[in-house]
């Protein structure tokens, strides 16, 4: 807890027991900033942080009433003085342990896991980014892919105090671009890659790749910044603007750390990593080409870190992929299922092309749809990918939102027509039906949920177990005690 004369430099020295920006979670003896926000501005719900106990009120628009109790800090910038309060008000809590930032389109939750859980066999680790966040033993929603500064830090501060020694941080670019983490020391930040996506917020693709660029500002000259040679564009925008040390990796560009001799199976991937004049074997249980970068960025960290090449090799062979990311579904029967969070349309044209690429005779079945209520054009262009690459669709919902689900389905299925495509709007019976008519060899693809245990409809987060739990449980249903219900399908040896 801190004075408020230790915050701002003013004579009251009430102690002050919490920061918020947020009015309905203002708790006694606190500050609150207002924030002129996208939606509604902040400086609106003065009044009601007061009555809720606020004692110190920090603004930046010309106020018509002051109550005389009250501390009014008049400043420039509300987000900035925020992000200097929280990192003071915490103690520093990012300066405290090495913390790691991951940017990019995709790429970051694998990426951040891997890294997190490569070191957590040496170190105290933390994770903070889609999946949730984890930290000694403690396992949370995350409201955000890059939560805001004040809930950010009270984290981060929180992980200090149970002795956690790093962090791997995802770092999207509303949250760059929103300063949710301008207060944050970054050891290390890594690039993944940068597709056309959230443009309605970013506005053009320059604005999306400053917000992610941003992120390499905020490393000091100790820090690492690890860049993909093969986002060509991205790489030449940002390394002679960064003060940090760069290392590289890369598949088809020169790059520090390299993979060559690539190959992708169905249940793995193999490839020899170069680094520098040395070359060595590697093989991991990630699945696709794609994914070889993402592993590759995992290495690159984790040799700025000092770890030598061959620890890195075992550990990165060591970790299992991640919950809901091109995760192979295991069970007995010759088919193959995979379940991939596949959140851009750039993420279904690699999938499909790792499926084409993986099977044998059998076929690639797709359970997909679309989310309601945003991004209409990708339900065209998925539709086109899965009519270039798929045998049979099944048409879902996907986070309708308060769109109707049959809209969604038949926005896609107009693009579809080599496949055969028929819309099946519960997405539990969709899956249900995928692994029914699996045959032999046949790669079933569900796609756009992942890990996620929710479906977003109208009226908020309808519960839903989860892609993963109700295609096993359909598999135990329709395969197990095959003998009763007639369905025969030869288990794998
Ligand atoms: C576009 C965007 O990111 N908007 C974020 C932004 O909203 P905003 O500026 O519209 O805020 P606002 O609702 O206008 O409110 C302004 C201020 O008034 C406060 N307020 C509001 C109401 C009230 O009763 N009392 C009160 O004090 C709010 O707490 C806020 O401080 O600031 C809010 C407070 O921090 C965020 O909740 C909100 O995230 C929205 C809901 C959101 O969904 N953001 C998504 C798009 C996002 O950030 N996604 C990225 C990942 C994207 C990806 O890579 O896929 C993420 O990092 O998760």
């Amino acid at each position: 807890m801190k004075k408020i004369n230790e915050l701002f430099p003013v004579d009251e020295d009430f102690k002050v027991q919490s920061i918020h920006s947020d009015s309905r979670y203002v708790g006694k003896d606190s500050i609150f900033f207002c924030i002129d926000g996208l939606s509604v501005d902040g400086h609106k719900y003065i009044e009601d942080a007061i009555f809720q106990g606020a004692k110190c009120i920090v603004y930046s628009k010309p106020l018509t009433f002051k109550h005389k109790d009250v501390l009014y800090i008049k400043v420039d910038n509300v987000l900035d003085e925020l992000n200097r309060v929280a990192d003071l008000f915490y103690d520093h809590p990012s300066y405290k342990m090495t913390v790691i930032g991951v940017t990019g389109s995709s790429g970051k939750t694998i990426v951040a896991l891997m890294i997190k859980n490569a070191l957590s066999q040496f170190l105290k680790m933390g994770y903070i980014g889609t999946n949730n966040i984890e930290y000694a033993g403690i396992i949370e929603q995350c409201p955000y892919t890059t939560p805001e500064t004040i809930f950010l830090q009270r984290h981060l501060s929180d992980m200090v105090k149970k002795d956690v020694k790093g962090v791997t941080l995802e770092v999207s670019s509303h949250g760059l671009a929103l300063k949710r983490v301008d207060s944050v020391h970054f050891d290390i930040g890594i690039f993944t890659n940068v597709y056309e996506e959230h443009l309605d917020f970013h506005g053009t693709m320059e604005n999306l790749m400053a917000s992610k660029a941003k992120l390499f500002s905020l490393i000091d000259e100790k820090g690492y910044a690890i860049l993909n040679t093969d986002e060509v564009r991205f790489y030449n925008l940002v390394k002679d603007q960064i003060k940090c040390h760069i290392l590289t990796y890369g598949i088809e560009h020169k790059a520090d750390i390299m993979a060559r001799n690539i190959e992708v199976f169905i249940d793995h991937s193999e490839f020899d990593v170069q680094v520098h004049d040395e070359l060595k074997h590697v093989s991991v249980g990630v699945l696709g080409r794609f994914n070889i970068s993402n592993v590759l960025a995992v290495m690159t960290a984790l040799l700025a870190l000092e770890m030598p090449l061959s620890q890195v090799i075992d550990r990165v062979e060591h970790i299992s992929g991640v919950d809901g990311r091109m995760e192979l579904l295991q069970h007995p029967y010759p088919f193959h299922v995979i379940v991939d969070y596949c959140q851009h349309v750039k993420s279904y044209e690699k999938v499909f092309q790792f499926a084409q690429q993986v099977k044998k005779d059998g076929r690639i079945i797709a359970v997909f749809g679309a989310p309601g209520k945003k991004n209409y054009n990708k339900r065209q262009k998925i539709g086109k990918l899965a009519n270039q690459y798929c045998d049979q669709v099944i048409l879902t919902a996907e986070d309708n939102r308060d769109e109707d689900i049959q809209d969604i389905c038949l926005d896609i299925q107009k693009y579809i027509e080599k496949p055969v495509s028929v819309i099946i709007e519960d997405r539990r019976i969709a899956i249900e039906q995928a692994i029914e008519i699996a045959n032999r060899h046949d790669i079933i693809l569900i796609l756009g949920k992942g890990h996620e245990q929710f479906m977003a409809s109208a009226i908020g987060n309808d519960p839903y177990p989860g892609d993963k739990y109700v295609a096993l449980e359909a598999i135990n249903k329709i395969f197990k005690g095959e003998e009763d219900n007639g369905k025969e399908m030869e288990q794998i040896d």
